[in-house]
């Protein structure tokens, strides 16, 4: 024998090659010659046997080692037989005795042979190790390899029923037919062939592995009956589309890549870890029952490299994906990304080759929507340029807090403090401050307000400007209700402590409204959310904080629907436009001018920015619009008592049924106008017809009830925005969102608690008043009393120092007010004021008027730099703590 690996010579029993011949001849039935060669071998015969560590494909002798003792039947060969599915490599040689008869190399084909019939001759030589056969218990040939032996015919395998292992790669068959008798096949190799169809043949019983690919395979078919399929390797075949793999449940890793797939469908509740489907023809992603990847509740690794795909919607419903790859297809919008921010699992992400890899901001949204991300495009993700992601896009609220109280300083540096009046110095204040801190919608106001009651003589109720608007006269005194406008100079002018954002409106505390506790025996009292008092926390590390909260979520819900929702005036329910309204209001229309009511409306409510949506008055003859006051939107429907509703507020919505009868605007009698929607589509109508579609986008959410339409006027056409199915909801709807927003932030709130002990000096329960107010008048007790120096911030205004301070401002003033007189007086006296004629401005004049107040305005910034000198000493009085009798 020859070999091309080490030879060594071993010393076989004539018993044990009995046995081999005897189990090998009964199982397999070996060809006549064969059973010649092995009957030769005699008692004490050597046998060349090999050890290579090449494949196992060009069929070399292996070795057995018997051991000393070992005798033919009783022979412990690892892996018995059906153990091998539960080993990792079942049937990996290295670690098995292995017997070949003959070296392939050295077979002299015949002429069947040679044209592509498979003998016993071939078999024998390409065959490896041994294992018991289940049926006799005795040993038989399990694997074979006959890779690249230009088959043609393998109708002799069905005499080897006992084949586990059979590699049939790289040969020339159309048919496999045969393989249907062989029952306990396990792995199967059947790549580089030339099949047309998929696995027909009988089913063995427990077929695990199958390679088809590089194969002429054009369509699929049913294959349930070869359900025990873990490894199905489809491609580089010709496949369309994807059919009857769904009732393969054992199967985990599933190669269709490089065939001619268009969509991804028939997957649904499969329990696949694996599945490639790069290079397809994949486009678009479908809605439908049995497209996409639904409940693929497994899956963790996808490829999709080199398809088609515009979008990653497809992968919203795979929550346990890991890996995904989708190299050079046709990704343009990044927002596409947020279609990710649901794979909590998703580490790897390789978008290479698609448009939005060159886009602006790509790594950081990436990085955003993909949170637990560790490499991008084939490279490592730095953490901590996640952590800069992450601090700008969803900062923690310790790190917003920071965020926020590190910007109202910088702009308070920014600007210079406003003469005269008592600025306090916010961080070294001695001031109590007790703040409720909560989520919206939990009632603390209302038990702030009854502790400003209760102790009114020690408590301030410290009020915050914003945006939001007025709900009622209850609210009168709670909030400074500000325009944006005006609440954004404050803010640029560095007047706020604290500004946050919540549901869309800004709510700043000001800088201002703390001094009003100054020189007061009293503890400053408010409420906020977690970042604003964060906030005042970072900038005072005296402020108390107390969490606020409603003790169970069922309590808080029914808070929730109290506050927001006035379920009893609901009679009827109606639907919820959300409407994204664009800052100018005034370029849109409410479609529907006429909203008949029911009884139940009184407290329906116009909110927003709608005060000037006015529908036209009237057309004139070249049929523009005419508006007046009266036929603003805001009168109008004041008048007709229509709902309309900002959504962002959410709040006592009072719904009713509502008819729309008359469109948009009022058309002449008889005369119809038309709309253009997105989709090109026009829609006629004449007065009294009703509208139901309806769409928008863009900035301010609001709400219409009744359906109602709302377009934006360009000229001659009118055209109607977004898309209907995305914007309409109704109002129990909108109820549930924002419910489950608030309860949300409950959940971070008690986990920020629970992270955070100490951080509050008190926790209270809102729908327990008693025991809440009694919890803060024992906190406000120990605040004021505690307070060492309590006394000396209450005299700020007696205080030398600061007064020295005021003087010397005023002195400057002063000083400036004399050099502009004299200035003046001197311009007077020059007569350069005046034109002969009298009071008419000269050119000259002006330009003395701009030196005037050049000359001013630098030295009031002066006066207004001017620190306290060296020898002021600042002296604060220790006066008696006030009494407080709480
Ligand atoms: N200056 C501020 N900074 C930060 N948050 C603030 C400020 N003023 C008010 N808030 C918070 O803004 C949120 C919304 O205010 P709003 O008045 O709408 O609340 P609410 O729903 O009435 O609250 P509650 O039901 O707890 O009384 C509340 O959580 C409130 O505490």
């Amino acid at each position: 024998m020859t070999s091309n690996g080490s030879a060594r010579s071993v010393t076989v029993g004539t018993s044990q090659l009995n046995y081999l011949q005897a189990s090998t001849l009964t199982a397999n039935s070996f060809s006549d010659e064969c059973t010649e060669e092995a009957s030769t071998i005699t008692e004490e015969t050597t046998v060349d046997v090999v050890e290579d560590e090449e494949s196992s494909e060009d069929s070399v002798d292996y070795a057995i080692d018997w051991g000393p003792s070992s005798s033919g039947p009783d022979l412990y060969l690892p892996g018995a037989w059906g153990t091998q599915g539960l080993e990792e490599h079942p049937w990996d040689d290295t670690k098995r005795p292995v017997v070949t008869f003959r070296n392939y190399k050295d077979l002299e084909l015949n002429q069947s042979e040679s044209g592509g019939v498979l003998s016993d001759r071939i078999m024998a030589s390409c065959s490896t190790y041994l294992d018991k056969s289940p049926e006799s218990g005795k040993y038989v040939l399990c694997k074979m390899v006959l890779s690249k032996k230009s088959l043609v015919d393998i109708r002799v395998l069905g005499f080897h029923h006992h084949i586990q292992y059979l590699d049939l790669s790289w040969n020339h068959l159309k048919n496999v037919e045969a393989l249907g008798q062989l029952p306990f096949l396990m792995y199967l190799d059947l790549s580089h062939n030339q099949m047309e169809t998929i696995l027909d043949f009988k089913a063995p019983l427990n077929l695990t592995y199958v390679n088809y690919s590089y194969n002429t395979l054009s369509s699929l078919r049913d294959i349930s009956d070869f359900w025990s399929i873990v490894y199905l390797d489809l491609s580089h075949n010709y496949i369309e589309s994807i059919i009857g793999l769904q009732e393969l449940r054992f199967l985990r890793h599933l190669n269709l890549s490089h065939n001619a797939i268009r969509r991804i469908e028939n997957l649904n509740n499969m329990k696949l870890l694996n599945l490639n489907l790069q290079n397809n023809k994949i486009e678009s992603y479908e809605e439908g029952d049995d497209v996409g990847f639904k409940t693929l509740n497994y899956l963790l690794q996808i490829n999709l490299d080199y398809n088609e795909l515009k979008s990653l919607k497809v992968f919203d419903g795979i929550p346990t994906l890991q890996s995904l790859k989708i190299r050079d297809n046709y990704l343009t919008e990044l927002m596409e990304l947020t279609a990710l921010n649901q794979l909590n699992f998703l580490t790897e992400v390789d978008f290479r080759g698609n448009p939005i890899v060159d886009m602006d901001q790509y790594l950081e949204v990436c990085i955003k929507n993909v949170r637990r991300i560790t490499i991008l495009d084939g490279e490592f993700v730095n953490p901590e340029k996640k952590m800069a992601v992450q601090n700008k896009f969803d900062p923690s609220l310790y790190t917003a807090a920071l965020k926020s109280a590190a910007t109202s300083l910088f702009l308070q540096h920014l600007n210079d403090p406003v003469l005269g009046v008592p600025i306090v110095p916010f961080d070294n204040s001695y001031v109590p401050i007790i703040v409720l801190v909560g989520t919206p919608g939990s009632n603390k106001t209302k038990l702030l307000k009854q502790f400003c009651e209760l102790h009114p003589k020690h408590v301030i109720m410290g009020v915050s400007h914003t945006t939001r608007p007025q709900i009622d006269d209850t609210e009168k005194n709670t909030y400074y209700f500000t325009s944006s406008e005006d609440f954004w100079q404050m803010a640029h002018d560095g007047e706020f402590l604290t500004v946050s954002q919540i549901f869309g409106h800004s709510f700043g505390f000001s800088q201002k409204e703390f001094g009003k506790t100054v020189g007061q025996p009293c503890a400053l009292v408010l409420h906020m959310d977690m970042k604003g008092a964060l906030t005042l926390r970072a900038k005072n590390s005296k402020t108390q904080l107390v969490l606020a909260m409603p003790s169970t979520r069922e309590i808080h819900t029914q808070f929730i629907c109290e506050k927001y929702y006035n379920e009893q005036k609901n009679a009827s329910g109606g639907a919820t436009l959300v409407v994204n309204c664009p800052e100018k209001a005034q370029d849109f229309l409410i479609a529907s001018e006429y909203i008949v009511l029911n009884q139940n409306t009184k407290n329906s409510q116009l909110r927003g920015d709608f005060a000037n949506t006015g529908a036209p008055e009237e057309l004139s003859e070249t049929g523009e619009e005419i508006y007046s006051e009266k036929s603003s939107r805001k009168s109008r429907f004041n008048t007709l008592n229509t709902i309309l509703l900002c959504y962002k507020h959410r709040r006592k919505a009072t719904s009713s049924t509502a008819y729309s009868t008359y469109p948009t605007f009022q058309t002449r009698a008889g005369s119809s106008r038309s709309v253009t929607f997105l989709d090109g589509s026009e829609l006629n109508y004449t007065k009294g017809s009703s509208i139901s579609e309806t769409v928008i986008d863009e900035n301010e959410p609001l709400s219409v009830l009744s359906k109602t339409f709302v377009m934006q006027k360009k000229e001659a056409t009118t055209t109607v925005l977004g898309a209907a199915s995305d914007v309409w909801t109704t109002q129990t709807d909108a109820l549930k969102a924002i419910t489950t927003d608030i309860l949300k932030m409950r959940e971070t709130y008690l986990h920020f608690h629970s992270d955070n002990p100490g951080l509050f000096s008190e926790v209270i329960f809102t729908d327990e008043e008693s025991t809440a107010l009694t919890k803060l008048t024992n906190l406000l007790k120990n605040c004021i009393i505690r307070q060492p120096n309590v006394a000396s911030a209450y005299q700020y205004k007696q205080d030398s120092a600061y007064q020295a301070i005021i003087a010397t401002r005023l002195k400057c003033m002063h000083t400036e007010i004399n050099s502009e007189m004299s200035l003046g007086q001197k311009q007077l006296n020059e007569n350069k004021f005046y034109t002969p004629k009298g009071r008419q401005f000269t050119s000259q004049l002006k330009k003395s008027k701009k030196e005037i107040i050049d000359t001013m305005a630098s030295n009031r910034k002066s006066a207004l730099r001017y620190k306290l000198p060296k020898d002021v000493k600042l002296n604060r009085k220790t006066s008696s703590i006030p009494s407080i009798d709480l």
